[in-house]
């Protein structure tokens, strides 16, 4: 059995551990499974490698509080079993029978304190399940626009200790590839909604793969096979079994109907209904224990069907029968021989720890399972990476809107073609400089659906312990950055000559300057708002209604003295305000107007500056004057957006921390 001393390990030993994976069949050595039904002893030949974990329960129960009637409602009741390495256990039932909330329970993602019962990890209780295991989802969280082997080397790169070479990581890529049967699609994108990828069963595959590249101890697994095609799941079944045979990884998988063909891939089998034991123990077992019961199973049905045709009383009209049919199975379990075996099972696994003094797992964490196996700088260099080859290659991202805004630079360009120095251009300069910084900044909803898309991958990786929360806000922003420049630059570099803005270096680098930060503000908010409410509808609603409100009180459509003293408070924090009035000064400055000639008077009438109609001129500072933007200073202006981007940075990083995912 396994020994885990309570000696942290050396370098040295870690690396003739992986060496001794590389190597594990020499270990090899016979064990007996007790097929507990038949009890008969079946012989198998499975490699014993250490810190291999078996995993146990005892009269787990799990207790939910009714939030109407206020009742106490157990989900799951008095479960008890025991999965060993290499051993694969199946956990099946009818819809709502308690699968996932036993599975949950039994990877440490339910709250303790709903919890009554023990589990035992190699014999021992109290120790902390997540630092020896990995929980695979349902969803096929993946970056689509990178490539298999690309989202399986990020899971190795951070998984992996420090201690693992890069070649060495590489070289478990590979092997993990190989064993998971995706060799001939390794090179390919994973695919999404616009890039044509592999197929459901080699994505689901991947995000395995992906999971169980650094061989955590005990695997779990939330109906793996769901949405695919029997041949699709067997083969995905089939490669997790390959793997935890040849590492002797423990494996519990909650599963929906299996065909026959995966149903026998499975050693062991827990039927559970209305959250009680109906049956565990090896699958080949459970033929005979519904046979002794009444319930033989014909020759050529598939067993799983069979006994979820024999639990589920969800159709029957008569409710009460029903009821008395399901409990019948469960007495019957509790006073079974099959019962008193998992019974038995469970007391040997823990004398047997007391024996061998076998020591607390999470004292010694092996290398490469405790919670974040890098540092936050590292964390963040790879999250980094990838963050920016997916932005860099997901056309949806920033590419489709540097295309648009190039269209829309073009547009303005056009249609506000060299607007002159007469005094009705004053107008059409506010209204450049108004719909540059509006429409700009209101097409940064353009960016949720990325998000959105890279925020599932993150609420698995983050569950899975690939990183922290903060390396990953960081390197969301730390690849804006440049993005935003990039969109920036291109819109101002195409539609300020065209329009003819203020001529001049200085001028231009105010007017990007004031882009650039209003973009990055936008960005902010926009993913800030899609990580507290990460719904494609809401998110953009919200952050439409935003940008709306922010476009109303910025003091363009009403004078800045004209607003409600109720409203000024959204003033000042209104980022559009602040790169509309920068720009708005950066432009008007130094500039001068013709007035126009009254051909009656012959006097000018001038809107502003001395409109006593003497001046024929006015300059750019008397239109600030006149709207009353006179305390506008640049630098200043342009510290409050980026205030105001840390703000929303700061917001998007708790949003985050705060929507705990399934832990
Ligand atoms: N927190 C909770 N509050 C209220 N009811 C809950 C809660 N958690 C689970 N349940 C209920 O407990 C039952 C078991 O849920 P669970 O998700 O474990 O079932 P399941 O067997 O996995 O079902 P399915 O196969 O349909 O996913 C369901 O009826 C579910 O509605």
């Amino acid at each position: 059995m396994s020994i885990l001393k309570k000696r942290e390990k050396t370098s040295e030993e870690v690396e003739l551990e992986w060496k001794t994976y590389n190597n594990e069949f020499a270990k090899q050595i016979q064990i007996e499974i007790i097929d507990n039904n038949n009890n008969d002893t079946v012989e198998s030949v499975l490699p014993i490698v250490e810190d291999s974990v078996s995993i146990a329960w005892s009269m787990l129960t799990y207790t939910i509080t009714n939030k109407k009637t206020k009742q106490q409602q157990n989900i799951i009741q008095n479960c008890s079993g025991v999965v060993k390495p290499g051993e694969i256990m199946a956990i099946m039932g009818p819809s709502g029978a308690g699968k996932s909330t036993l599975l949950d329970v039994l990877a440490g993602r339910k709250d303790p304190k709903n919890v009554t019962g023990t589990i035992y990890l190699n014999g021992r209780s109290g120790q902390n399940v997540k630092f020896v295991s990995t929980y695979v989802m349902q969803d096929d969280a993946l970056m689509g626009s990178l490539t298999v082997r690309e989202n399986i080397q990020f899971a190795a790169d951070l998984c992996f200790p420090e201690t693992v070479s890069p070649d060495e990581r590489r070289q478990k890529v590979a092997e993990i590839i190989k064993e998971f049967g995706l060799e001939r699609v390794a090179d390919q994108k994973v695919g999404n909604i616009i890039i044509r990828g592999i197929s459901g069963g080699e994505k689901r595959r991947t995000v395995i793969a992906s999971q169980v590249v650094t061989l955590p101890r005990i695997i779990f697994l939330d109906e793996p096979t769901t949405g695919l095609d029997s041949a699709a799941a067997y083969n995905v079944m089939k490669a997790i079994i390959t793997t935890a045979k040849s590492h002797h990884l423990t494996v519990i998988a909650s599963i929906h109907q299996p065909s026959s063909e995966v149903f026998a891939l499975f050693d062991k089998l827990y039927l559970i209904s209305r959250g009680q034991t109906v049956y565990h123990g090896s699958r080949k077992g459970a033929l005979e224990y519904f046979k002794n019961l009444g319930h033989e199973c014909p020759e050529h049905a598939n067993p799983a069907d069979f006994y979820l045709s024999r639990i589920n009383i969800d159709f029957m009209s008569d409710r009460e029968t029903g009821e008395q049919h399901i409990q019948k199975f469960i007495t019957n379990y509790e006073s079974s021989s099959a019962k008193r075996l998992v019974e038995k099972d469970v007391s040997d696994v823990v004398a047997a720890a007391e024996k061998e003094d076998v020591d607390d797992i999470s004292v010694d964490v092996p290398q490469g399972y405790n919670r974040y196996a890098r540092g936050f700088f590292v964390q963040t260099y790879f999250i980094t990476r990838r963050t920016f080859t997916n932005a860099y290659r997901n056309v949806l991202l920033y590419w489709i809107r540097v295309a648009m805004y190039v269209c829309l630079a073009l547009l303005m360009g056009t249609v506000w073609w060299q607007v002159g120095f007469e005094q009705k251009n004053v107008q059409d300069r506010f209204a450049a400089h108004f719909f540059s910084v509006a429409f700009l900044v209101f097409m940064s909803v353009a960016g949720i659906p990325g998000f959105l898309e890279e925020r599932v991958v993150f609420r698995r990786e983050r569950a899975d312990g690939f990183y922290s929360v903060g390396p990953y806000a960081l390197a969301n922003f730390v690849v804006s950055v440049p993005f935003v420049f990039v969109i920036a630059f291109t819109f101002t570099a195409v539609a300020y000559p065209m329009i003819g803005l203020h001529a001049g270096m200085g001028h231009f680098m105010w007017f990007l300057t004031y882009l650039y930060l209003a973009l990055m503000v936008a960005e902010s908010m926009v993913v800030f708002v899609a990580a507290v409410i990460p719904i494609f509808v809401a998110a953009l609603t919200i952050v439409a209604f935003l940008n709306g409100f922010f476009m109303v009180v910025q003091g363009f459509f009403v004078r800045r003295d004209s607003i409600p003293h109720a409203w000024k408070w959204a003033h000042y924090i209104d980022y559009q305000k602040y790169a509309f009035e920068g720009i708005v000064k950066s432009d008007f400055i130094g500039l001068t107007f013709d007035c126009v000639l009254n051909p009656t008077t012959q006097k000018y009438d001038c809107l502003y500056g001395d409109t006593s109609g003497d001046s024929k001129k006015f300059t750019g500072q008397d239109v600030l004057n006149s709207y009353g933007y006179t305390e506008i200073k640049l630098a200043l202006w342009a510290f409050a957006l980026v205030a105001l981007t840390i703000i929303f940075r700061v917001g998007f990083y708790v949003a985050l921390r705060l929507r705990k995912s399934r832990t």
